[in-house]
């Protein structure tokens, strides 16, 4: 959908901002643009909608070398979002928001109206319509910025650091929100961020750039921290791309065992029996209740009669990554992971230490060079083949935390 051909960016005053970039991003894709302040990315960005001109090199929309189009023309087809939402002050929110229709001639009544049910789909009250931005916050600004650039339904969308000014977890809800938009809309959206943690978090891919305005790698997010190219993409990751990484493995096939799983009806002397220092009490339909500590259990009677812990996180086998799994290990009294099947009933228990073991061998399978991978070493067979029956880079639709999964918070 958008191709930049050898690309550079000289400006006047000797500065080389972008240096001889090459990148093809797929139609429907979320393309990250991630490096550090000035490296190029806000006029890479630029260049796609012929705010900045490269100074040499070709940019191609659908096919289309954009020099070919006017830039009002161009601009049609392309929403820009940038930093603090850059809303007419003296407009209204409605108004804001129904710049582009009526640019385009729709008509104010139509306009407005289109421009009511773009507010609805970034999930702002009717109520907000009538008021001035200074009247919102700075998230809700961020959302109308958001509905303003969708008014021409653009197929493309440029994002330049539009979720930068508002607080982390502002932050959180519109990149959720966001990353539900997509996939109802599915623009071709090219995003630009410092923050390598929103990178991973929204990106289909990541394009880091250095300083000097060189590609350093264009990746999915899960390439880009199985296989940094070099110590400066590596370091741009971040040290934990051991975890983080494993939000890209699936839960779904993560040993589990049995457990020490009872009913709440059953006699607290069947749960002492079984000799553990905590029992995980389930309903019925064995949706997990809380845990009892052993050594706190009542004399007699069931453990309806004891005190349930609650459990922490659980993680579901059928949408969250390896990542919950771990967290909700980590955060469980009795350091137990409880996995649970679609309907929420308990499937099985593993430990912090099991489930590594698992994640390790599904994680290091790639690490290996290919030729050792078709030819393993007497007793390694069990690592090469399918480890656990994990299975990697589409836990979730998404990846799971871009679905928001379900149980841990997987990042
Ligand atoms: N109009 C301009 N004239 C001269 N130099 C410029 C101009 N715009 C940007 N630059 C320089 O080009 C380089 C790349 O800038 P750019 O804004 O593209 O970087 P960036 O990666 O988006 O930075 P940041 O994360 O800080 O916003 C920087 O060195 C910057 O100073």
């Amino acid at each position: 959908m958008i191709r930049f051909d050898a690309v550079s960016k000289n400006y006047p005053n000797g500065t080389t901002a972008v240096d001889g970039l090459s990148l093809e991003l797929a139609e429907g894709g979320l393309t990250v643009l991630v490096g550090p302040s000035g490296c190029g990315k806000t006029t890479t960005l630029r260049m796609v909608n012929r705010m900045v001109e490269p100074s040499a090199g070709t940019v191609s929309l659908g096919g289309r070398d954009i020099r070919e189009v006017a830039a009002p023309e161009l601009r049609r087809g392309i929403g820009y979002v940038i930093q603090h939402a850059g809303l007419f002050p003296h407009r209204t929110v409605l108004d804001n928001v129904a710049t582009v229709p009526l640019l385009l001639g729709w008509g104010k009544k139509k306009a407005r109206s289109r421009a009511a049910e773009l507010l609805e789909l970034v999930g702002l009250p009717a109520t907000m319509a009538k008021r001035y931005p200074y009247q919102l916050s700075g998230g809700q600004q961020q959302r109308v910025g958001v509905a303003r650039a969708l008014g021409a339904d653009p197929p493309v969308l440029l994002m330049d650091e539009p979720f930068s000014a508002v607080d982390p977890i502002v932050r959180g809800e519109l990149q959720a929100e966001f990353l539900r938009l997509q996939k109802e809309l599915h623009k071709t959206i090219v995003f630009v961020t410092h923050d390598i943690d929103e990178a991973i978090k929204l990106g289909d891919h990541i394009a880091v750039f250095r300083t000097g305005g060189k590609l350093a790698q264009f990746d999915t997010p899960e390439k880009l921290l199985e296989h940094p190219a070099d110590d400066f993409v590596a370091d741009f990751v971040g040290q934990d791309r051991g975890i983080r990484r494993l939000s890209f493995v699936q839960a779904s096939g993560l040993p589990l065992r049995e457990g020490p799983v009872l009913p709440v009806t059953a006699p607290v002397a069947e749960a002492r029996a079984l000799g553990e220092p905590w029992v995980l009490a389930v309903d019925a339909a064995r949706r997990p209740l809380g845990w009892a500590a052993t050594d706190d259990l009542p004399s007699g009677g069931t453990l309806t009669d004891a005190t349930l812990v609650p459990l922490g996180h659980t993680f579901s086998l059928t949408g969250d990554s390896a990542r919950a799994a771990l967290d909700a290990a980590l955060l469980s009294p009795s350091r137990l992971a409880v996995g649970v099947d679609a309907q929420g009933a308990v499937a099985g228990v593993a430990d912090a230490y099991e489930l590594s073991a698992a994640m390790a061998r599904a994680t290091t399978l790639t690490d290996v060079p290919a030729d050792a991978a078709t030819a393993p070493e007497p007793g390694a067979s069990a690592a090469s083949t399918t480890p656990a029956g994990l299975t990697k880079g589409d836990a979730g639709e998404s990846g799971p935390e871009k679905d928001g999964g379900a149980g841990g918070d997987g990042r």
